[in-house]
């Protein structure tokens, strides 16, 4: 998918919605675990129940590695059922010596369809290139994360002449690796505080910015600084919506959940059309 599409698809839906699908066999309400696949199960029923209100999907590749083969098996089956021009998001956070994210690059891009990958940036630009290579695919890569170790590294401050976090030297040297059509940043809506000094170094990126919902992050607050005028924002939420209810109306209850952040983000995208 094109960044041009990818606005497309939040214009026509107005919404820049990512659910995340991190589903958690202990967390499956009851009445599913008697179901053939209930992994899958849940899944198909999120996506039936929130595909016309978010344009994106990011599974996290844990909670499926984390099954085993069937895992596996659960994850591919739930990348046939989202619609194709939904944008999907393997959370995979790999990056390796350049072979290695070779073949990283075909597990998700080729065997599975994803449309993107999280990379983590440590390795440096022979690990990320690989994922660069296929037209349509894109890498996220993180850059400021939500999780309070973020301060450890990413936070560090640099005195080499730019007086500047290491996050941003990362964005500054990364933003080289790949233009905006396939190349997005991973910014925590934990960190607004810092999403202006993100846009002043990459002003036409977009950004997946989790961290609203479970996390506390604010959707006005990350939407009325890191918005561009091709929105530029993904916005990710997953337990606030997928796990609303562990009840048989779990979907409905995931659902109505969707739908309130969903009329938040048209009203926000609104202001940005009139700025
Ligand atoms: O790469 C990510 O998606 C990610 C980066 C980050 O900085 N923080 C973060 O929470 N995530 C992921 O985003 C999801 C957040 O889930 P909730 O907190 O339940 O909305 C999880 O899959 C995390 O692994």
């Amino acid at each position: 998918m094109t960044r041009a599409q990818l606005f497309e698809q939040i214009l026509k839906k107005k919404s820049y919605l990512c659910v995340g699908l991190d589903t958690d066999p202990l967390k499956l309400p009851e009445h599913l675990m008697d179901t053939e696949d209930p992994v899958f199960e849940f899944n198909r029923q999120i996506v039936e129940a929130t595909a016309d209100l978010c344009v994106a999907y990011k599974p996290n590749i844990a909670f499926y590695e984390a099954q085993g083969p069937q895992g596996w098996v659960s994850l591919q089956k739930t990348l046939e059922v989202i619609p194709p021009d939904i944008f999907t998001i393997a959370d995979a956070k790999r990056g390796d010596i350049g072979n290695t994210s070779e073949l990283y690059a075909r597990a998700f891009f080729q065997q599975m369809a994803f449309d993107s990958i999280t990379v983590a940036p440590y390795m440096g630009a022979d690990s990320v290139k690989p994922f660069l290579k296929q037209e349509g695919k894109w890498v996220i890569l993180l850059a400021l994360t939500s999780n309070a170790g973020s301060q450890d590294f990413q936070m560090l401050r640099l005195h080499d002449g730019h007086e500047e976090y290491l996050f941003e030297q990362v964005l500054r040297t990364s933003s080289d690796w790949a233009t905006a059509d396939q190349m997005m940043y991973v910014v925590g809506a934990t960190r607004a505080d810092y999403v202006q000094r993100v846009r002043q170094l990459i002003p036409n990126h977009f950004l997946l910015v989790p961290g609203v919902g479970a996390q506390g992050g604010s959707l006005a607050e990350i939407s009325r600084l890191g918005m561009n005028q091709q929105c530029g924002l993904l916005v990710n939420s997953t337990r606030a919506i997928i796990y609303a209810s562990s009840g048989k109306d779990f979907a409905e209850k995931a659902r109505a959940a969707a739908l309130e952040v969903q009329r938040e983000m048209e009203a926000l995208l609104e202001e940005l059309l009139v700025r």
